[in-house]
């Protein structure tokens, strides 16, 4: 059996990454999700083990110290980061997984899986951008400031991704990232490695 995907989803906050990963992950339920770990405070609604498994910084650190993340990153004054085990056995087992992470821990993926498909998820504009993180009402106003002002930056990061894909429609954004899953499964790799080797 072949190794699964690896895809990484990232983009500012707000943009619909998890939105859009929820409605992924309820048409392709064969696409494994990895469920991160972090420092910040859940949300309401949100489970331990299902959104994220909910750490202290203590407990972070232990987890970084005995090498259990494939990557992590701070990010508006929390650490997140990937279980590294859960992913590793996801893709021996032959399965896709993404990972919804952001832009410093997907270059640190990058490094390590350089075969991964890097995909970067756009708002239509800024203004909408601001518009759908003050709508979710889950962040307070200088959270919602801080993220505005890191998206900039990460935006500018968009170049190492293999893919930029706009959230206009959920639908729509959806079927771009099903089309690329699609086509790199299609890919005949040997091949490309062939051409880039002449
Ligand atoms: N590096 C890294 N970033 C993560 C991980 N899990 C989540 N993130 C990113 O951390 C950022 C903040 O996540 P969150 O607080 O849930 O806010 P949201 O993106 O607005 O829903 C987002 O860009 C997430 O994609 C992870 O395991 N590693
Ligand atoms: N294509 C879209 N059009 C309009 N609103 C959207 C779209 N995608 C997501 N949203 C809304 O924007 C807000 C932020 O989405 P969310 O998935 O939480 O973003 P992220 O995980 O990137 O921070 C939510 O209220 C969500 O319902």
């Amino acid at each position: 059996m072949g190794k699964g995907l690896l895809i990484v989803l990232s983009g500012p906050s707000g943009v619909g990454k998890g939105t859009v990963c929820n409605e992924l992950r309820r048409r392709l339920p064969d696409l494994v999700y990895s469920v991160s770990a972090t420092t910040r405070n859940p949300r309401l609604g949100e489970e331990n083990g299902v959104n994220y498994f909910f750490k202290s910084r203590e407990q972070f650190e232990e987890m970084i110290a005995n090498d259990q993340l494939l990557e992590y990153a701070e990010y508006v004054g929390n650490y997140y980061g990937t279980p590294r085990d859960f992913v590793e056995a996801t893709l021996q087992s032959g399965k896709d997984i993404i990972l919804e992470i952001e832009v410093q821990g997907a270059l640190k993926v990058k490094s390590k899986f350089p075969e991964g498909i890097f995909v970067f998820l756009l708002p239509p504009s800024l203004d909408e951008l601001k518009g759908r993180i003050v709508g979710r009402g889950t962040e307070n106003q200088a959270t919602i400031d801080h993220r505005m002002s890191v998206a900039a930056d990460e935006i500018g990061l968009m170049e190492n991704y293999d893919y930029a894909v706009v959230n206009d429609e959920i639908d729509q954004a959806c079927h771009r990232i099903q089309s690329i899953i699609v086509a790199e499964h299609c890919k005949i790799r040997p091949r490309c490695e062939e051409v880039a080797a002449r």
